[in-house]
């Protein structure tokens, strides 16, 4: 990347605007997993530190922005409790992508989905959660064609597979039109 393109990109001017909607079951980690994107530890603590302030349960969505890489991405934070997941379905048109969080530490929480891209496997630090290939194979993903999907395992709590993940949709949102 040059010098011009590096000035214009930090500047905001050659950035991508997409928009992800977040989805997942309530206490899934959603609303922390953003926190850690919104708020990013300091260099030399990643890993390391609980990602600051403390999070509520949403109340319908919360809409928030940050910058990576080359994208100006909006995040639409979705309450998963269930009277406001009828919401859901109003934010899909608007969607460059989705990004679903799995709690992977309660079985129960498990169900079929067919529009996620990206699903994080939640809370993969909790002594006997599942694997990602268990989670994969609960959801029945392997039987999906249609579109690319990704199961990463994170713990929002220190950030970790995060970056991984967004890496991988970030990449998927930069090949399309
Ligand atoms: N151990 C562990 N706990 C987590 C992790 N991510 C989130 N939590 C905890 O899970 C609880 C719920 O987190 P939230 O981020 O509020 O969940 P949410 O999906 O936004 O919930 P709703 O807004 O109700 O849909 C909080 O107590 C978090 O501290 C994780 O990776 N590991
Ligand atoms: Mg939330």
């Amino acid at each position: 990347m040059g010098i011009w393109t590096t000035f214009l990109t930090n500047l905001g001017f050659l950035r991508k605007k997409v928009s992800i909607l977040i989805l997942g079951l309530d206490n899934s980690g959603k609303t922390t997993l953003v926190t850690h994107f919104l708020h990013p530890p300091a260099a030399g603590t990643a890993g390391g530190e609980p990602a600051p302030p403390p999070v509520v349960p949403t109340v319908g969505f919360s809409l928030d922005r940050f910058n990576w890489g080359n994208l100006g991405i909006t995040v639409f934070d979705m309450s998963g409790q269930g009277r406001y997941r009828d919401f859901w379905e109003h934010f899909y048109g608007d969607a460059d992508g989705i990004l679903w969080v799995l709690d992977s530490s309660d079985s129960a929480h498990l169900q079929r989905t067919k529009p996620p891209i990206l699903i994080f496997a939640n809370k993969s630090d909790v002594p006997g959660c599942m694997t990602p290939e268990q989670c994969t194979a609960a959801l029945g993903l392997d039987t999906i064609r249609d579109r690319n999907w990704n199961m990463i395992p994170s713990n929002a709590i220190t950030g970790e597979g995060l970056a991984k993940g967004l890496e991988w949709l970030a990449a998927e949102l930069s090949t399309t039109s």
